[in-house]
């Protein structure tokens, strides 16, 4: 996408921000009435018919409360995530409108959301809020930027790709940790950026690791840095490696949010043990007695104007405590070299600070109108991701098509091409003929295993058999012909494979037998029918099932792949998006196995690339040898 000026560039983002406001308020209304007609789950944003069975109090005096099914029933597939902000509702009162929350805690049979108070009632629902904060927030943010001046406006204009980036002589640095020669190179790169610079981190090549170098390096220099993500998990997997390095890094956000070995970096807890805050506690609990002595019957004379004493004292106090309790936030976040948050930032929170660098993490994804709360505090700015992994998340199918799902790192790339980044390249995952396909097609071939995973197999993990006949680390299974034909779930919309599934299942167990852990297998698919088919039929303590969203930035050493698509008519839905085939096989570590129909998928030339890659590399095989296609 190109803009002719920045008020092009932001009417448009305003214009794609309403669509998916639109589409957002458009599929809360669908989620209602098809709780009405039927299975309100299938949304995959609600769970109903659930109990209150435990309850705890976290940080700020918030109620964690646990809900689970009757019986202990395993709890639904559904987008509702650690972080995700829901509605707790009583359902025996439909039309009450109930409260809000975030989900703070999930299992398979249990789901704790963090409350503000105490949810009243015996059954309950859960959905998922629709995020209108975050999208005023991004609207205010480019209403600044379209009225920047002086340095800042001309950041906004390279980050739209108005004007070109500039770059100093690159220095050189005494490295805090171990990086390889390219880590090495994007570091000193990223330092000499002026305005923008991109690090481009494929799959398992150390992005976070030198996102972290990087900041060290900037903190040491005497810089103050905003390391951002858009998701919570993102900033948490940055936070986890920035910690070792630098003295003092806050984490903004919800505690609630925030992984539990995390949470003593957060800014609620470092306020909360910081000397002082003793002191609002006392004087939060002195203003509390005085209320109530303020409330206590009395028929003294005066007692009128004495209730009016005492409450009015008891406000005085409580402006002074909040006032005190700001302070100290103040000085916690003026204190720390490195502060790390979401890119929905809390501007209040915030104030007018600006930082020497922003970091954005998991660039790729965040469109274009999440990015502008945070640069708009930078000198600097460093993005860095993997484009050719999923895009960002769209409501709206008409503003992705119009380019909302375009990525302002993806865009940069495309417009200012190797000047403005620089790609990792050696990867310490997967071996070598697993990277191979993604490689050549994703990667221009640059992509390196560090010998260290270059040809690791099963066989080397503690305790697999056989070990005379190793397990091959690729495999394509083609259902062509044999019949393995897709269908729609019964009452719903979503693709499943049936004897895909069965022969998943086999092939799990299987390994399983062999003596893999079941927390070391992960089995992929495209289609939330066919996650539930499989999650159904391998109830195995620990092996996840899930589709390529829940492995995004994970690994494992063996995954198993089912397409579900096989049909007369050559249609692959939204495989044609081929980066989540990508995610889904650069998750692999020592063995990657995937079940396919060729005729189906051939259609379209990544598969029928896919399917050639695999035939020359002699790891092609026809479920025509089971003998029972
Ligand atoms: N220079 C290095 N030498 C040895 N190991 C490294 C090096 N850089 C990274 N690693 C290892 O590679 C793995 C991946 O690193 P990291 O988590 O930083 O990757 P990433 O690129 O952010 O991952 P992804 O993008 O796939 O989520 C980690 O186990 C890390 O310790």
């Amino acid at each position: 996408m190109n803009w002719a000026t920045p008020e092009s560039y932001f009417e448009q983002l305003e214009r794609w921000l309403a669509m998916e406001g639109e589409a957002e308020r458009e599929r809360m209304a669908q989620r209602r009435r098809e709780s009405r007609s039927g299975d309100p789950e299938r949304s995959g944003e609600t769970i109903i018919n659930l109990r209150r069975v435990d309850s705890r109090t976290g940080l700020a005096g918030r109620d964690l409360i646990d809900f689970a099914k009757p019986a202990g029933e395993p709890l639904p597939m559904s987008r509702l995530k650690v972080g995700s902000p829901v509605v707790v509702s009583d359902e025996d009162r439909p039309d009450e409108a109930g409260q809000s929350g975030v989900v703070s805690r999930r299992s398979s049979t249990a789901i704790e959301v963090a409350l503000d108070d105490w949810p009243q009632g015996k059954r309950f629902r859960i959905d998922l809020a629709p995020d209108e904060s975050t999208r005023l927030r991004q609207l205010g943010g480019m209403a600044r930027a379209r009225m920047a001046n002086g340095a800042v406006r001309r950041l906004r204009d390279v980050l739209i790709g108005l004007e070109e980036p500039r770059f100093d002589p690159p220095k050189s640095y005494d490295f805090a940790t171990r990086l390889n020669a390219p880590q090495q190179e994007a570091v000193r790169f990223a330092l000499s950026a002026r305005d923008i610079a991109v690090l481009h981190g494929p799959p398992g090549t150390g992005k976070t690791t030198t996102l972290a170098e990087l900041i060290a390096q900037a903190v040491r220099a005497g810089q103050r840095v905003l390391a951002c993500a858009p998701s919570n998990t993102g900033v948490d997997n940055l936070l986890e490696k920035i910690v070792p390095l630098v003295p003092s890094v806050v984490r903004v956000g919800h505690p609630a949010r925030v992984f539990e070995a995390l949470r003593g970096h957060t800014l609620d807890e470092l306020v909360d043990s910081d000397e002082s805050s003793a002191i609002v506690r006392d004087m939060y609990r002195e203003a509390e007695s005085l209320m109530r002595s303020a409330s206590k019957p009395s028929r003294a004379r005066n007692s009128y104007q004495r209730k009016n004493d005492l409450y009015q004292e008891a406000k005085e106090l409580r402006r002074h405590a909040r006032q005190l309790e700001r302070h100290i936030v103040q000085q916690v976040l003026s204190g720390a070299d490195v502060v790390c948050t979401t890119l929905t930032i809390d501007e209040d929170l915030l104030g007018e600070r600006r930082f020497d660098l922003v970091v954005i993490d998991e660039a790729c994804q965040s469109a274009e109108p999440a990015i502008w709360q945070a640069a708009l505090r930078a000198e600097r700015i460093i993005l860095a991701g993997d484009h050719c992994q999923l895009p960002p998340t769209v409501v709206s199918a008409e503003a992705a098509r119009e380019g909302l799902a375009v990525s302002p790192m993806e865009r940069l790339i495309a417009q200012r091409g190797d000047d403005v980044f620089r790609r990792l390249i050696v990867q310490y995952r997967m071996h070598e003929a697993i990277m191979q396909f993604s490689n050549e097609r994703f990667y221009d071939g640059d992509l390196v295993a560090d010998e260290t995973v270059r040809t690791h197999r099963l066989e080397d993990l503690p305790d697999i058999s056989p070990v005379d006949d190793p397990h091959p680390v690729i495999e394509f299974w083609d259902t062509a012909g044999a019949g393995w034909e897709e269908e729609l779930e019964p009452d719903g919309l979503s693709k499943r494979n049936p004897r895909e599934a069965r022969w998943i299942v086999e092939q799990t167990q299987a390994f399983l037998a062999a003596g893999v852990e079941p927390s070391q297998i992960a089995v992929i698919a495209p289609y939330a029918a066919q996650v539930r088919l499989l999650r159904n039929r391998l109830q195995v303590s620990g092996l996840e099932v899930d589709t390529v969203d829940g492995f995004q930035g994970r690994e494992k050493e063996v995954v198993i792949i089912t397409f579900v698509r096989s049909n007369a008519i050559g249609e692959i839905g939204f495989l044609a998006d081929t980066r989540r085939t990508n995610v889904a096989m650069t998750r692999a570590r020592r063995v990657l196995r995937m079940i396919g129909d060729s005729a189906t998928l051939g259609g379209d030339p990544f598969y029928a690339a896919l399917v050639e890659h695999f035939q020359q590399a002699g790891a092609y095989r026809s479920v025509w040898e089971l003998g029972d296609a």
